[in-house]
């Protein structure tokens, strides 16, 4: 029986994925061999020793500890592009709000009580909420993975001009992208001619208050910056700042923070951008099926601190080894199997930065011998192995 540790509000089809005559599935479950997450943070949390891995329904990661992860050789699956397009949405409808007076208006309207007259005040007063269309203006989209080069193309559907920004752009990601999208050759030359920024990038060390009083001192009069990727990426007293001077007309955000409620120009939304049911389904169930052929199979896809990896079964027993990415390793684990007269059927090694990881199909069950042998070479992580042997 595997079993899943659930934390936050994880969509029921997900969940459902689960076998539940394999698996248990709870929140508060002991001795998990998984956790099940969302936004929840664990950088303080100690792990318990049964976990082998984390499966985050949701793109952004850096809730969980990586390095500490890896160390422990815990490997750590997210749910690439699967919330994408609820984030586009809310953009598209974080532009309209940037652009025209749809929050006051309605505060307004919301404001009145019934009363004789209605449309005459209605027709005086809407000129204090009038705007500007989306059409024509430039937008820069910093960040073009899933979630950015939708937001890219979609403002060319609107008539926009797009220009992006991402250092690092993966090879699907550029076949995504409309070739219309003009690629910037750094930040400060997307901030001086857009109209419209949206930020799709992750908080790394590097992109901490990225967005600071340097990128926002040389920007078009009017200016709408968007944010729906991390409240860290944005300095709030820089934007604060260039509110304040009347550099930025509006800043519509995803992430409050507490100097940053009631400010005048902002609109704050509660971290909704994946809040949609088709997100949360599909986030939860590329996940859930990504956590079962790991536990299963020990084949590895879409994680961010382990090789994507993945070998169909040879045979009934198999044998996964994580162990730090350094030389020699290989040739003692392959050296240990055979001097235990076992036969191996298939293999697959395949190592990314720090971390190599093996995936062994033998002719039969290891010994615990051997895989006290295989603990004990001194790179080695962790072993496990998959099958009906009579050992963990
Ligand atoms: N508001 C929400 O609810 C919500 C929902 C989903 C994702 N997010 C956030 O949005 C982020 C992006 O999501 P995604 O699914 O598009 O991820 P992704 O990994 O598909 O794309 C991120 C892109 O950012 C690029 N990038 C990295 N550093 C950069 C830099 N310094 N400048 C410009 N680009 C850089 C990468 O090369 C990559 O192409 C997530 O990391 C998460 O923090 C928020
Ligand atoms: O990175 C993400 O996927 C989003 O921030 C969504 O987070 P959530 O799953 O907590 O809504």
């Amino acid at each position: 029986m595997y079993r899943i540790r659930t934390y936050n509000s994880i969509s029921v089809k997900g969940l459902n994925r689960f076998p539940r005559e394999d698996y248990e599935v709870a929140g508060e479950l002991p001795h998990p061999d998984a956790f099940l997450i969302r936004s929840q943070k664990l950088h303080d949390m100690e792990f318990p020793d049964t976990l082998k891995a984390v499966g985050r329904a949701g793109a952004g990661v850096n809730n969980v500890p990586l390095d500490r992860c890896s160390e422990e050789g815990i490997v750590v699956f997210n749910a690439p592009g699967a919330n994408a397009n609820a984030v586009k949405e809310l953009v598209l409808a974080g532009m309209l709000l940037g652009s025209r007076d749809i929050y006051e208006g309605m505060k307004f309207v919301e404001s009145l009580e019934p009363q004789d007259g209605l449309d005459p005040l209605l027709e005086k007063e809407k000129k204090r909420f009038a705007g500007t269309e989306l059409i024509g203006k430039t937008l820069g989209v910093v960040g073009l993975g899933n979630i950015g080069s939708l937001v890219a193309n979609m403002g060319l559907a609107l008539g926009m001009k797009v220009i992006g920004y991402d250092p690092a752009i993966s090879v699907e990601a550029a076949w995504r992208l409309s070739s219309d999208v003009e690629k910037m050759d750094n930040l400060s030359s997307l901030f001086s001619r857009a109209d419209y920024i949206s930020l799709h990038l992750p908080v790394l060390d590097a992109t901490r208050a990225l967005v600071s009083d340097g990128l926002l001192a040389n920007v078009n009069p009017g200016l709408v910056l968007l944010n729906f990727a991390r409240g860290e990426i944005v300095d709030n007293a820089a934007v604060m700042r260039a509110l304040q001077e009347d550099r930025l007309h509006r800043y519509v955000s995803d992430f409050p923070a507490n100097d940053t409620l009631r400010h005048p120009g902002m609109l704050q939304m509660p971290h909704i951008g994946a809040s949609t049911g088709e997100a949360e389904e599909n986030c939860a169930i590329m996940v859930a099926d990504q956590l079962m052929d790991f536990l299963e199979h020990g084949n590895i896809s879409n994680s961010v601190n382990f090789p994507n990896i993945s070998l169909p079964r040879a045979t009934p027993v198999r044998v996964t080894i994580t162990n730090r990415n350094v030389p020699k390793v290989l040739n003692q684990i392959t050296a240990i199997i055979a001097d235990h007269d076992i036969n191996i059927v298939d293999m697959l090694n395949k190592s990314r930065a720090e971390i190599a990881y093996n995936i062994i199909d033998l002719e039969a069950c290891p010994s615990e011998d051997s895989l006290e042998a295989l603990r004990s070479i001194e790179e080695v992580i962790n072993v496990r192995v998959i099958g009906s042997c009579n050992h963990s």
